[in-house]
């Protein structure tokens, strides 16, 4: 077989299987198919079995949230948002809901009888006028909140009836049933005065008497039973800190020192499940995400690693989830919770088994302060040195790099084959190297975490792996925001790409959506502010910088990109600009297939332009 490099439009042919759910006679796993479609992410739903044969279960472009009924029968899903019955053995979809603003995943109740799930509700007519009273009040990819709460609904498939089952409640998460199915846990926000998307305490709704309890004090981002103990993945308190895994009040997971991950855009990971009498959970550890097994004798990696789990699924004994590795994107793979070994049931990224991509060495780089930091180089071992070198900033900043192959950076293996090194590192700040590490960075950010990669820039420089005149800078997001502050404290770097930047934090509290939680976890005081933002020592700056920003991004938003391309222009720095229409933050992650490939295709053409060559 010809072998060949990656190029960017491969990231057209990526198939990403997610979200998995086990039949409970645990033969089978359904799963969400993510594709390119033209320009478009299509999603449609898939099964495969034990003999690794996936076949389509829809036929839809916006089929997810596959969930088995208990006994085995038929399968619930989301179609457009809206909750759909297919019979597990095949045939034709039921529509079960017409919601104005769609329903969330759908959750069967023990029985099979019932489905429950949470649901937007908006008391803001569309086009009315949008009052905020809230610190919250817009989310990136939702838009202005406004009067839009989200409630708990219950449907009888007896009659298939729909029913609202909260009404006083502000925000409901995705409720939980509880063993006998008498009850349905959620994280909700219970005063009124709380945020929606923010961690909310957990409630516990009796369905027959509609009273609701409050369950401890903690804000969770997520609910689920452990036998009749409810489980919360809990946020900590007043400032960025590790999120446990709580029942009856005790963190299960404090051995760990580990963030524990239920799942999210970025942040790979899954919903805690029972095992018969132990608890499954995701944490992160050196920048990847294990799978971890509570037991009577403490807490145990199930599945550790240079692999990655972003999905799980258990049903009586039987058990999958979706893994990355260093060689593959993400494939299904039924897991054996007693052993952690796991049978893959996909090949996806067999499509790719002509290509030859570069795998990460692991680094670590002992800083002047005597702190250790780690990270993963790309390169060619075959590559002149020394060559250009690429340092890359992941975002957050309580994010990290993994080893693992990924689509979202396809332009890492691109540089490569041109005989780049890319420099993935994660500096103090990151998630993964214990809670002391994760705050290494709280009230400086930039200042905390600069010298982590200037310092590893000179040490491979000194290694004469990095050629001094060709080290260039990116990231996005955090990442972002480090590629407008870094050029502010050196002019090292020959070429900057800086994507969905943070320029001026003394705005972005007031702009962005995450702004209060900036300002509560993060940095601290309006002093700080204007120091640690780039804006206020552009004059600083002599990189020719490129910013790249999504045009409907309220995490990051518009005008951070705006200001800063101005104040560089302003004095002369070889500037441009790129803005993606209707994109919202994450739309590197999972936007149109044409802005994803323009974005990584600007990145490599910046760095060749200004970097690439032998001065
Ligand atoms: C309390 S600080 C804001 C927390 C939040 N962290 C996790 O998402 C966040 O949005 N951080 C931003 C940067 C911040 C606004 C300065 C960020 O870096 N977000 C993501 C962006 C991302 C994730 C996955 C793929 C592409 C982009 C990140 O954490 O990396």
């Amino acid at each position: 077989m010809a072998m060949r490099r990656h190029v960017l439009e491969d990231l057209r042919l990526v198939r990403l299987p997610s979200d998995p759910s086990i039949s409970p006679d645990g033969s089978r796993v359904a799963y969400v198919l993510t594709e390119v479609d033209g320009d478009e992410n299509k999603r449609s739903l898939w099964w495969v079995g034990r003999d690794g044969t996936p076949r389509p279960l829809t036929r839809g472009k916006a089929d997810t949230a596959p969930r088995f009924s208990p006994d085995g029968r038929t399968i619930a899903f989301l179609r457009d948002k809206q909750v759909w019955l297919l019979p597990a053995d095949g045939g034709e979809p039921e529509q079960l809901t017409e919601l104005p603003l769609g329903a969330g995943p759908p959750v069967w109740s023990p029985d099979s009888g019932r489905i429950a799930f949470a649901a937007a509700v908006n008391a803001t007519p569309p086009g009315e006028p949008v009052v905020s009273e809230r610190p919250m009040h817009k989310v990136d990819g939702v838009g202005r909140l406004g009067g839009l709460g989200s409630q708990v609904f219950v449907v009888d498939l007896a009659d298939r009836s729909v029913t609202q089952v909260t009404d006083g409640t502000a925000f409901a998460g995705t409720p939980a049933w509880s063993p006998d199915g008498t009850r349905l846990a959620f994280a909700d926000q219970l005063a009124g005065d709380g945020d929606m998307f923010a961690p909310a305490p957990a409630v516990v709704l009796n369905l027959s008497t509609s009273d609701i309890e409050l369950v401890g004090d903690d804000k969770v981002l997520a609910v689920s039973w452990h036998g009749d103990d409810l489980v919360l993945v809990a946020m900590p308190g007043t400032e960025a800190a590790n999120q446990t895994l709580v029942r009856d009040g005790r963190n299960l997971a404090a051995e760990l020192d580990r963030n524990v991950m239920p799942g999210g855009g970025g942040y790979p990971g899954a919903l805690p499940q029972a095992f018969g009498q132990e608890l499954l959970f995701c944490a992160r550890d050196n920048g990847c995400t294990h799978l971890y097994s509570v037991k009577n004798s403490g807490v145990h990696k199930l599945v550790g690693g240079g692999r990655v789990i972003s999905g799980l699924s258990v049903a009586n004994g039987s058990a999958a989830v979706i893994v990355s590795t260093v060689d593959i994107f993400a494939e299904v793979a039924f897991l054996d919770p007693a052993t952690g070994d796991l049978s893959l049931v996909t090949s996806y990224a067999s499509v790719f088994d002509d290509v030859v991509h570069v795998r990460p060495e692991p680094r670590a780089f002992t800083i002047s302060d005597g702190i250790e930091v780690r990270g993963w180089l790309r390169r060619d071992p075959s590559a002149p040195t020394p060559g250009p070198l690429l340092v890359d900033v992941h975002g957050g900043p309580h994010n990290a790099w993994s080893p693992v192959r990924d689509w979202i950076h396809l332009y890492h293996q691109v540089l490569v084959a041109q005989g780049w090194t890319v420099l993935l590192l994660n500096p103090r700040g990151s998630d993964g190297y214990g809670e002391k590490f994760l705050q290494a960075a709280l009230g400086a950010w930039g200042e905390a975490d600069e010298r982590d990669f200037l310092e590893a820039v000179d040490s491979l420089v000194a290694e004469g792996i990095a050629d001094p005149d060709r080290v260039a800078l990116t990231g996005y997001s955090y990442g972002g925001y480090m590629s407008c502050w870094l050029p502010t404290r050196t002019d090292r770097f020959a070429a900057v790409v800086a994507g969905g930047v943070i320029s001026d934090l003394t705005s972005a509290v007031g702009t962005s959506d995450a702004g209060p939680a900036i300002a509560e976890h993060e940095i601290g005081g309006p002093d700080r502010l204007a120091a640690l933002s780039p804006l206020a020592h552009v004059a600083e700056v002599t990189s020719p910088t490129l910013i790249l920003h999504g045009e409907a991004d309220q995490r990051c938003p518009i005008g951070q990109a705006e200001q800063w391309f101005h104040a560089l222009h302003d004095r002369g720095v070889p500037t441009r600009l790129v803005v993606y229409p209707g994109a919202s933050h994450l739309f590197v992650l999972d936007g149109k297939p044409s802005h994803r490939l323009d974005y990584q295709s600007r990145i490599v053409a910046w760095l060749d332009q200004y970097a690439g060559k032998r001065s």
